[in-house]
């Protein structure tokens, strides 16, 4: 079976010169985001967050799909550029422009992180999703070996 194809907008020009979103390598899972911006931001340690547009819009449809925007790894671990949200879930059938929450986790006093306009500054991954109906019991039908052991209860 072929990859699912579904529907993207380019809500600002400049992501044909930045780079419309493409998997960086042959079994990359994320497409990378860029910062559409016209100047740069400077994120001061931990400030609130600043909303970003990452200048696409997906109508996923009825695909089973969702996105998830998550920080990318070496900005992240490097610079502790993360985002507000933590993740973001991209619902599908949101239609509106995928938004960053651009958060600079650094402790106060630490290091401003500045953001480029253009910047590959998020990543998006695409994951198949369910959606169980639910059977509301008094009881669980079988046990499990775990019950309700969970935090730490296994050492
Ligand atoms: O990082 C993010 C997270 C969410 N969204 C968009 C897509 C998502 O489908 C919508 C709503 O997100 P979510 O359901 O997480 O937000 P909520 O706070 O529960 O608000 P809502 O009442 O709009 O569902 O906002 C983004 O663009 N970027």
């Amino acid at each position: 079976m072929g990859n699912p194809v579904i529907e993207l907008k380019l809500l600002d020009e400049r992501l044909r010169q930045w780079g419309l979103p493409r998997y960086q390598t042959g079994l990359a899972a994320a497409v990378d985001l860029h910062a559409c911006l016209d100047t740069p931001v400077v994120l001061e340690p931990s400030t609130a967050p600043v909303l970003i547009s990452s200048g696409i819009a997906l109508h996923m449809a009825d695909s089973g799909m969702a996105a998830l925007v998550m920080p990318r790894s070496g900005l992240g671990h490097r610079k502790g550029l993360v985002l507000g949200n933590l993740v973001g879930l991209i619902d599908a059938d949101y239609t509106g422009p995928i938004l960053v929450s651009a958060w600079n986790r650094n402790p106060p006093g630490g290091e401003p992180i500045t953001i480029a306009p253009g910047e590959r500054f998020a990543q998006m991954v695409f994951v198949p999703i369910l959606r169980p109906e639910f059977a509301v019991v008094e009881e669980f039908s079988t046990d499990s070996s775990r019950g309700a052991g969970g935090f730490g209860s296994t050492g």
